[in-house]
């Protein structure tokens, strides 16, 4: 089957500044996917490439099968882009704007689906207001209407949830997850990791334009599967044969790291031996945040190599 997404070998430069260098990416269709990394790593310069905004200075990009620059149109009608910038058109209505944009895409009996993706994402009440009357919140809200218009199988969202309160946060990823459910592809960049790890089933991470990791979110999560343990003793002391496992000492507390489960029973042996008495004892797993900061350093040390 042809994938809803494949990026080969994508070089982008901006003047003396190479923000993507040689990215490889497919993403199958009905995936949910994160694309991730921190600001400038080139999350926007690849979703810019791909709704033919912006053109790769080399390699090729391709939505469902149609090249983005060789058959453009048909490549932008299978995407909707959710970009993260508010744009929008000042003197148009809600209900306006987003008929205009159905007739770009040469939708004209278009009103059913526009109420319904004005109900799904609060926008009901605002459907005849000024787009430039609408808070910042709003405004990102017409935006994911704006990109749905013409129900692409492929959605790419650019950090969709910055600005937005929680229940719109909680409404937007019950729809989008419903979209997913129904066969839609969907792409997201977030800073918020907790929003990539509970939606997303794989993940690609960006750093100064070049993919440094790419896996499941299981796989990742568990790769990095480290226990931590944070230890409050008495008396206040460490035994020597347990400081190679210390990570950090903070507000009176040890906090180790295992590298899984069964490593615990060995520190409460070793702590019993040397009458140690365990006053608190919390263990976690890491989370993506930690997991990207992890994967993030790494690539930096190896780079400083
Ligand atoms: N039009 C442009 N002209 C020159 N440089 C650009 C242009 N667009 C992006 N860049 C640069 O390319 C690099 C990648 O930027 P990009 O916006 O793709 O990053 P990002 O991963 O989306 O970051 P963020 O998380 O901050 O949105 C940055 O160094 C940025 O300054």
């Amino acid at each position: 089957m042809i994938p809803a997404i494949e990026i080969r070998e994508v070089h982008k430069r901006f003047g003396s500044l190479h923000a993507l260098r040689g990215v490889d990416l497919t993403v199958e269709r009905g995936e949910f996917f994160a694309l991730l990394g921190p600001n400038g790593a080139g999350k926007t310069t690849l979703i810019n490439i791909l709704a033919g905004l912006s053109r790769a200075t080399q390699g090729c990009g391709r939505v469902m099968g149609h090249d983005v620059v060789v058959d453009y149109r048909d490549a932008r009608r299978a995407l909707g882009v959710v970009p993260q910038e508010l744009v929008y058109d000042a003197f148009f209505t809600v209900r306006e704007m987003l008929r205009f944009q159905s007739g770009y895409f040469g939708l004209r009996k278009n009103d059913a689906w526009i109420d319904e993706l004005l109900h799904n994402l609060g926008l009901t009440d605002k459907a005849d207001i000024y787009t430039r009357l609408l808070s910042g919140g709003m405004k990102r809200r017409v935006l994911v209407a704006q990109a749905l218009v013409h129900k692409p199988p492929v959605i790419v969202l650019d950090e969709p949830t910055a600005g937005v309160d929680v229940e719109l946060r909680q409404n937007l990823w019950e729809f989008i997850r419903r979209l997913n459910r129904d066969g839609h592809t969907i792409v997201l960049t977030t800073h918020y990791l907790e929003e990539a790890e509970t939606l997303c089933s794989r993940i690609a991470m960006l750093k100064q334009g070049q993919v440094i990791a790419l896996d499941t979110t299981h796989n990742l999560l568990s790769a990095h599967a480290a226990v931590q343990v944070r230890l409050k003793l008495n008396p206040n002391r460490l035994p020597d044969v347990l400081r190679p496992l210390l990570a950090a000492e903070k507000a009176g507390c040890f906090n180790l790291v295992l590298n899984d489960y069964s490593g615990l029973e060995a520190v409460l042996a070793t702590l019993r031996e040397a009458s140690v008495v365990v006053d608190v004892l919390e263990v976690s797993k890491p989370d993506l945040e930690e997991v990207f900061l992890r994967i993030m350093g790494q690539a930096g040390k190896e780079a400083a190599r």
